[in-house]
């Protein structure tokens, strides 16, 4: 027997069951009963009176004033209450299954897995047509119209999408979703629901998906989405109603949900769903005054004895508007919306899933907004990354079934600790395919919004970072590792005698050696840079938490007390010393021993004659160096505008603005180990200043778009293919959130070699494919630009370019990369400088 909560006129239907597996343990007793117990209670419960409310749960979840005055009683929550009206609508056990021949459809869909275990209504033979009263169409063949002749892969399955939805029950292209007035309304699924309205025929529908594109965010139509996406690769894809529900089963659940109507919040529930937000929050609040480690998740645990368990709902949470904004998963998850608060998936046992939280943590997850590719759970490591096959189980086979039964699944987006309700989607595809991590297998889900019933709140990026994911084991070999007196250092003649000179000092003096650029290709001019020498605060927030840092921990005396010096006598970084946490230098004041003299090498700057080339359209600019560059010596550190995690998710990746940013997050993050060798030393990571208790969550980003220094023209190599690595570099002042990213030679580099460090980006940042040439390169471009004249081919990192047609050759033969254990190339025409004098010259000038 089902309880149904929620008036008849409401879409949300509970199913009196348990929660999903993660959260079972704790969450299954309400208010000192058993689940069960409890259970039997709603079940016979006939419903509560509401007192009548304006008030709507939307925004931060608060209600506005005057409707507080007339709060319920919030015992029992209105999550827990049943409806005095009879609920008419069947539970979501009763949803059938899709037929036998639909998940044969599935298997050559591409879904491979084994077949989806039997459901309970399977065991009772229940006969899903008849159950339903829908005619039966076992292999789903013509849902989808007919695509035109070289319509995208992607665009052709919105297209069928949006048809699916539109031909089911009339949904009205003049139904929209009835936004909160506090919301912003950029972004939402107006698009959608006219791509999906009745009116329209099948190519106008998929157009407007593509037509939606301008109104909302950029690269936001299913067309931008195309590129990174599998399927839209050549091979043709089936289409996607196959092994999926059948119109029938769509029109079924459109009705039983109530879909074919825009959504409206019901108040009284809503009335009654903030206090109980109220509640927790207050239980938080204590908690925190208790000084309790995580207080958030505390409450969520708690909440059994204080509010009694949501319950699981399928489709809208009664009282919760589309777009209501939470601060944490904690609040999702009392709320219902999505009861799974560490994972992606809220699924229980072997029924449709309920939500998916997008927060752009899983570099194979496309959200083009009005299309998301989902990737499903299961295999990933700490760090996002795939490393075992995914297959149809738990969640996924949770998605699986609502892809099959047609059930509307929330969607909750955000990147940061805030999350957005973004309303009902629903899976139009599931299929497995390699992912992008060491090609494991994956299970992917497609959803499209639901018209009257979905918003997009934002599209969820992954910013295209320069992320320490992991920290890098950097092995200096040690072999060819040249003293800076060595008359062995080669150097190219002055940049005034040689071709392509665009400005003598990209630094305009601020560095204490020049650094001219260089474009032999094309006329392609340097981007206007302001450029600093050293990082400076972007922001009133970035000053604030830097602030917030020194309270853990500020580097102001002798770095040889916290760390062993990194450096050698010749300022190179040490072979044993490569793999510290971190390197801790000492100030120029420091009164320590004459050995602190020699633990100041980034404080004094760059002091390699660096220059600017311009490498080509693929990559564009990059950096190299005028002369030999030792083996851990240090090349400069990545300078610009500090600004806030969030201040960087808001960037626009469109301008490409996000291309320029370096991730700080390496103490916060853990990426770094506690102890990669002796004498390590890790500075510790600020608390949290809205909670004492816990760690800071979000850290700092440099962003170079506009000021920074050289570093921002390094390009990205794969593994095998870089010869620079980043270490954090503590100098006086820093911190564990703002301390210095510096760049040291990870080998012997020959004279002219470009510079590169490997970003760590996930492949689709790459949006032509990575051309760092390297054999091992993780994501090799597909097709290399036509080539000509203004468009010679990309040079691999570690070459410089060869010079255009127009341009004077070149008067010295540039040097092949060498082998990390290759003796320097000997460069007979090249004048020999003295590297001590070229060096120290700079240094001292410091
Ligand atoms: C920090 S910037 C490096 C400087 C950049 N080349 C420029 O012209 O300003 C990062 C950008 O350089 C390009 N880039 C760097 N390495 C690349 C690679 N291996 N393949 C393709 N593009 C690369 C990408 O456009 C990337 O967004």
């Amino acid at each position: 027997m089902e309880a149904e909560r929620g008036r008849p006129a409401k879409r949300a239907r509970v199913d009196g069951g348990d929660e999903d597996q993660e959260n079972s343990k704790q969450l299954n007793t309400i208010s000192g009963q058993s689940c069960k117990k409890a259970k039997a209670a709603e079940q016979e419960e006939d419903g509560v009176a509401r007192p009548s409310t304006d008030a709507v749960l939307h925004g931060n979840g608060e209600l506005p004033a005057e409707p507080q005055q007339t709060l319920p009683a919030a015992s029992p929550s209105p999550l827990q209450e049943k409806v005095a009206e009879p609920a008419p609508a069947r539970s979501a056990e009763q949803i059938p299954p899709v037929a036998a021949a639909n998940v044969a459809a599935v298997q050559t869909n591409g879904c491979t897995g084994s077949a989806p275990e039997k459901t309970d209504s399977q065991e009772g033979g229940t006969n899903p047509s008849q159950q339903l009263g829908a005619v039966s169409t076992p292999n789903g063949e013509v849902h989808a119209p007919p695509a035109p002749d070289g319509m995208p892969a992607v665009q052709r399955e919105v297209e069928a999408a949006a048809t699916t939805l539109k031909g089911l029950k009339d949904i009205s292209a003049t139904q929209t979703l009835e936004y909160p007035a506090a919301l912003p309304m950029q972004g939402q699924s107006a698009g959608a629901s006219e791509a999906a309205g009745p009116s329209q025929p099948p190519q106008q529908s998929a157009g407007a998906s593509e037509a939606a594109g301008p109104s909302q965010v950029p690269h936001q139509s299913a067309e931008a989405a195309g590129p990174s996406q599998p399927e839209a690769a050549a091979e043709p894809q089936p289409s996607h109603e196959e092994g999926g529900a059948t119109p029938e089963m769509i029109a079924a659940v459109n009705e039983k949900y109530h879909l074919n109507e825009p959504y409206k919040v019901d108040v009284e529930a809503a009335a009654a769903g903030a206090e109980r937000l109220r509640k927790y929050r207050q239980h938080v609040a204590d908690l925190k005054a208790q000084g309790r480690m995580k207080p958030d998740m505390i409450a969520f645990k708690d909440r059994k004895v204080e509010l009694g368990t949501p319950l699981q709902v399928i489709g809208q949470i009664p009282g919760v508007a589309v777009g209501a904004k939470f601060q944490n998963k904690g609040e999702l998850a009392i709320m219902g919306v999505h009861t799974n608060i560490s994972g992606g998936i809220y699924f229980k046992g072997k029924n449709p899933a309920y939500s998916i939280v997008l927060a752009g943590n899983y570099s194979d997850d496309h959200d083009a907004g009005d299309v998301i590719d989902y990737t499903g759970m299961g295999g990933q490591d700490s760090n996002g990354r795939q490393m075992a096959d995914q297959d149809w189980v738990r969640g996924n086979l949770a998605l699986k079934l609502s892809f099959e039964q047609g059930t509307p699944i929330r969607v909750i987006r955000g990147v940061n600790v805030e999350k957005t309700y973004d309303g009902l989607y629903r899976v139009t595809k599931c299929w497995k395919e390699a992912g992008k991590d060491h090609d494991r297998i994956i299970c992917r889900f497609r959803l499209v919004p639901i018209p009257g019933h979905s918003m997009l709140s934002e599209r969820v990026i992954m910013r295209a970072r320069h992320v320490k994911r992991a920290f890098d084991v950097v092995h200096l070999q040690g072999g060819h590792r040249l003293l800076l007196s060595s008359a062995d250092l080669h150097r190219l003649p002055p940049p005034t005698e040689r071709p392509g000179l665009i400005t003598e000092d990209i630094s305009g003096g601020a560095e204490t050696v020049k650094i001219p650029a260089f474009n032999s290709v094309d006329d392609t001019p340097l981007d206007p840079l302001e450029y600093i020498r050293e990082s400076r605060i972007g922001s009133e927030a970035a000053q604030r938490r830097a602030d917030d840092a020194k309270v853990a921990y500020c580097h102001v005396f002798c770095g040889r007390a916290k760390s062993a010096c990194a450096y050698d006598e010749q300022g190179l970084v040490n072979r044993k010393h490569a793999n510290l946490p971190c390197f801790a230098e000492c100030p120029a004041t420091c009164a320590g021993s004459r050995l602190c003299k020699k633990n100041q090498v980034v404080t004094k700057g760059i002091t390699l004659p660096l220059e600017v080339v311009y490498t080509g359209p693929a990559r564009q600019w990059g950096l190299t160096c005028a002369q030999d560059i030792p083996e851990g010596a240090f090349i400069c550190e990545y300078a610009g505008s500090v600004i806030t995690d969030e201040e960087a998710d808001n960037l626009d990746a469109a301008a490409d603005h996000d291309k320029y940013l370096y991730d700080m997050s390496d103490f916060v993050r853990e990426n770094i180990p506690d102890k990669a060798d002796k004498g390590g030393f890790r500075p510790p990571v600020p608390p949290d200043p809205a909670d004492p208790t816990l760690l800071i969550e979000n850290c700092l980003t440099i962003d170079a778009r506009c000021t920074g220094n050289v570093a921002r023209f390094m390009n990205h190599a794969c593994t095998g293919g870089n010869n620079v690595f980043p270490r954090p570099v503590l100098v006086e002042g820093c911190t564990g959130l703002f301390y210095k990213v510096a760049f040291f030679a990870a080998q012997f580099i020959p004279v002219g070699t470009e510079l590169t460090y490997d970003y760590h980006w996930k492949e689709s940042h790459f949006k032509g494919g990575c051309h760092c040439g390297s054999g091992t390169c993780r994501a090799p471009a597909g097709q290399p630009p036509p080539l000509s004249a203004s468009n010679p081919p990309p040079a691999p990192a570690g070459q410089l370019p060869p010079p255009m047609a127009k341009s004077p050759p070149a008067p010295v033969p540039l040097p092949p990369p060498v082998a990390k254990d290759a003796p320097p190339a000997a460069l007979p025409d090249l004048p020999r400088a003295s590297a001590t004098v070229a060096m120290n010259t700079a240094a001292d000038a410091v």
